[in-house]
């Protein structure tokens, strides 16, 4: 499927680029939603666990290992040569087709933000959203006295837990990095707002130019709706259940913090980052024409 930012005649319109923000939010939910059925499983996170894996060779985790298995694969398939796609993995196969000519919307860069991504959801958002599964799990089971509470972080589902691991990074991964063409939106409206900043390097600056507030405090509201609604348990006659954990199939304080604590703030950073290197290869020609055009 062609990427999103393509399909349309503008894509660089800040609505346009929002509202494919909007719709990763719904993507986000419903996959940390699936994650939630599996217990914590740490070890999968913690590397040199698995024999097997050092019988092939392969040093990292069982969740990088799914990364790299999988990203090849996507990598042979092009995923990577579309400029709203990043990988986790490096040293990946090149693509068995020629890239698709993309238009060239973005400013040449290399910013991958993907290893923080990847620690922050191991550290602060698995272990929250898979108690509640475990939680949910053993209010289930333990009143039948199957398991014990030592079962709770390990329930064996190490390859399906993953699988939906590598469905979130990527989610969360495409969402953050779309804060290029937000970055990219808001420079091309009024570069002149932009450049004597860039030049001085002053990041607080260009934080400052690129953050709306009010966009912020709408996103968190709806992304709290959304949550609880998608999260809503329902009885076989379609009445509303309570939940035994009283917070339906997912922690929702944890899907709001997930965008409040790490998703927001490292797009901002991202769209700094952009922005930072928006003027390099420029000549001063190309910089003060640039300086006196706006949309
Ligand atoms: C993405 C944007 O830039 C910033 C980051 C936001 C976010 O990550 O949700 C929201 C508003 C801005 O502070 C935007 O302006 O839409």
């Amino acid at each position: 499927m062609q990427a999103n930012y393509t399909l349309s005649r503008n894509p660089l319109s800040l609505d346009r680029i929002r509202s494919i923000l909007n719709r990763l939010e719904d993507t986000i939910i419903f996959s940390l939603i699936e994650r939630a059925q599996f217990a914590h499983n740490p070890k999968i996170y913690e590397r040199g666990v698995f024999n097997e894996l050092k019988a092939l060779q392969f040093n990292g985790s069982w969740l990088e290992w799914f990364l790299k298995e999988t990203e090849a694969f996507h990598a042979k398939a092009r995923r990577y040569t579309s400029p709203d796609e990043y990988p986790f993995t490096s040293g990946l196969p090149d693509p068995v087709l020629p890239a698709p000519d993309y238009p060239p919307i973005l400013h040449p860069n290399k910013i991958n933000v993907n290893a923080s991504i990847l620690s922050f959801y191991i550290r602060s958002i698995v272990p929250r959203i898979s108690v509640q599964a475990s939680l949910t799990l053993a209010c289930l089971k333990r009143s039948k006295g199957i398991i014990g509470d030592d079962e709770l972080e390990d329930d064996g589902n190490y390859g399906s837990a993953a699988t939906v691991d590598v469905e979130v990074l990527q989610a969360i991964s495409k969402r953050v990095h779309y804060g290029k063409f937000v970055s990219e939106s808001k420079f091309s409206q009024d570069p002149a707002a932009f450049i004597p900043h860039i030049q001085k390097g002053d990041t607080e600056a260009l934080a400052a130019l690129i953050t709306k507030p009010e966009v912020e405090r709408r996103l968190l509201v709806r992304l709290r709706k959304k949550a609880m609604l998608y999260a809503q348990d329902f009885a076989s006659d379609g009445e509303p259940l309570p939940n035994c954990t009283n917070k339906g199939k997912i922690d929702v304080d944890c899907v709001v913090d997930l965008y409040e604590s790490y998703i927001i703030p490292l797009t901002k950073e991202i769209e700094v980052e952009y922005l930072l290197k928006r003027l390099e290869g420029l000549s001063q020609e190309e910089i003060e024409k640039l300086a006196n055009s706006t949309l």
